[in-house]
């Protein structure tokens, strides 16, 4: 399955994906493009490099950058986010000595093929590591209904741009369970053609009608099981990235990248 294209200047007709691009006005500058990226194609869209945690930077050693191919500027501005709290609320008492990174993202058309979320994931990050030519960090979003086997799972995209966030709730109006896992999906690859680790995260949940406000993907339908009765979309940002699936395979994948 190929994505249509770089999510952030997509169709109108997406709602998810129209509200993820007003999360991230098109004011990107080539002037946070690195190196690495300035020499790929000028059609590709840079996103700005955000650097984390850099009040810590001058401390230690140079922050390690992480390029992380997505065309979702929710997922960086969540990944944003969690990294900088991570970072704050670190075992470690004395934030200099605290190593930090950069994070720096590119949006590519990775071909996305059918299979697992993690096929899904590897095949994504290994293509990615290939365009880029070096080490990348790339991200998948499944949402699995128990009763329907674990579907829509990674194609949750596609599902949700063809019946929407009402659609998604009938989908499951025959069956008594309305469970739901959403999973994220970290891949890292160190360059090209090397196989990338994968970082999982879960969260557990139930489909419910759309409450809350509709910026980011499926999550007015979303009610987590820790979410204290509200859905994702009307849990604040902190909350959220607390329980989330994203918060979950991200401090996995940080834990690996310091060790
Ligand atoms: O926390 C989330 N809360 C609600 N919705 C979410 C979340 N995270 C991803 N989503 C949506 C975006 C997309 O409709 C699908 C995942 O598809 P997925 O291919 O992983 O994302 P994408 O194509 O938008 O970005 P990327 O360029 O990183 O592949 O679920
Ligand atoms: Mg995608």
């Amino acid at each position: 399955m190929t994505t249509a294209g770089g999510s952030l200047a997509s169709s109108p007709h997406s709602p998810t994906e129209t509200s993820d691009s007003q999360a991230h006005p098109h004011s990107f500058s080539s002037s946070f493009a690195s190196d690495r990226t300035s020499q790929l194609p000028r059609s590709q869209t840079l996103l700005p490099t955000i650097p984390v945690a850099a009040e810590t930077a001058t401390m230690t050693t140079s922050p390690r950058t992480i390029l992380f191919v997505t065309g979702n500027a929710n997922k960086l501005k969540e990944v944003r986010a969690i990294l900088l709290s991570s970072t704050q609320h670190t075992e470690n008492a004395n934030p200099a000595a605290t190593p930090s990174f950069s994070v720096e993202s590119q949006d590519l058309d990775v071909p996305e093929v059918q299979g697992t979320t993690e096929e899904v994931a590897k095949a994504k990050c290994k293509a990615a590591a290939e365009i880029v030519g070096g080490p990348c960090i790339t991200e998948d979003t499944a949402l699995a209904f128990e009763a329907l086997g674990g579907l829509p799972g990674p194609y949750i995209k596609y599902f949700l741009k063809a019946v929407g966030l009402e659609g998604l709730n009938n989908m499951l109006a025959g069956f008594p369970s309305k469970r739901a896992t959403a999973i994220c999906t970290f891949a890292y690859s160190a360059g090209p053609g090397t196989e990338p680790l994968i970082f999982e995260g879960r969260t557990e949940g139930k489909i419910v009608q759309a409450r809350g406000p509709t910026h980011f993907g499926w999550d007015p339908v979303f009610e987590p099981d820790e979410g204290e009765g509200k859905t994702y979309a009307e849990m604040d940002g902190v909350a959220k990235n607390k329980i989330s699936h994203r918060y979950r395979a991200l401090d996995k994948l940080r834990k690996y990248l310091l060790e």
